[in-house]
């Protein structure tokens, strides 16, 4: 899946317009997920459909969804931008970064530094790297490029050998475990559980994917994740509110570091 969806990406950057720059005020992701509201920070999700899931939210507002996962205490956004997979949208991220005040990040393939240019224009204050969509020189070159300009990146893997690689090759500043195996589909959290051994102490890390109960934020907290990334079971809620207290067993809003 992951091999057809980056051909469909090769071909939509040969004919990718830049957009003029969106303003607004940039918030870092490193330092929210540092200063987190919870004991697990949240990386709230607006996702409108997914490969393996098909349509997740018929009514989908992701304007309204992001207000409301700010009101709710989520510590930051992702807005997938992918349009031909996951039904998402780069206005949708701009017209969110508009009305929120906590960092947004561009969920998307990012393979080139053209895709960097646009994130930035479309006023992200962060994007998702994925290993193994790129060469790992390549992928250190487009981090590199995009701390250049100011924009944050999670860096994205989903074994324990992409994260050696990775490793090997530099440490980011934060890494995302992601659950979901792609050539499945399944998610399982012992892939956080697993891998988080092997997290340098110096990063930042977030479990992403398959991440549904109480039980399973106490799971990768214990793991030591410092946030989590929830896209479909909040999605699923009518009321995202009492879907972020559920989730979180009803811990209110403080302030942890
Ligand atoms: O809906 P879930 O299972 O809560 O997962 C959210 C997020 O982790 C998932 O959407 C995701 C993680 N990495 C990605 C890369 C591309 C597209 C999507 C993703």
């Amino acid at each position: 899946m992951l091999k057809k969806i980056i051909e469909t990406k090769k071909k939509e950057i040969e004919i990718l317009e830049l957009p003029n720059q969106v303003e607004v005020t940039n918030y870092s992701l490193y330092k929210a997920l540092k200063n987190k509201n919870r004991s697990v920070g949240l990386i709230a999700e607006v996702k409108k459909a997914s490969p393996s899931k098909g349509v997740i939210r018929e009514h989908f507002d992701p304007v309204q969804i992001a207000k409301e996962y700010e009101k709710g205490g989520a510590d930051a956004i992702s807005v997938l931008t992918d349009v031909s997979y996951f039904q998402g949208s780069s206005d949708y991220l701009s017209a969110i970064k508009k009305v929120v005040n906590i960092p947004v990040m561009r969920k998307d393939f990012i393979i080139d530094k053209k895709q960097v240019d646009e994130t930035v224009l479309i006023g992200a204050d962060a994007m998702l790297l994925i290993v193994d969509t790129v060469p790992i020189k390549q992928l250190k070159d487009l981090y590199d490029y995009a701390y250049e300009k100011k924009l944050e990146c999670l860096v994205e893997v989903h074994s324990k050998q992409e994260l050696e690689e990775l490793l090997n090759e530099f440490t980011p500043k934060m890494i995302g475990i992601n659950n979901r195996n792609l050539k499945t589909f399944e998610t399982s959290l012992q892939q956080t559980v697993e891998m988080s051994r092997m997290i340098p102490e110096q990063s930042l890390f977030v479990s992403e994917s398959g991440i549904f109960t109480k039980a399973d934020i106490d799971l990768v907290q214990r793991a030591g994740a410092s946030a989590v990334l929830v896209g479909e079971s909040l999605m699923r809620e009518e009321n995202t509110n009492e879907g972020i207290l559920t989730l979180f067993g009803g811990e209110s809003i403080g302030s942890f570091s």
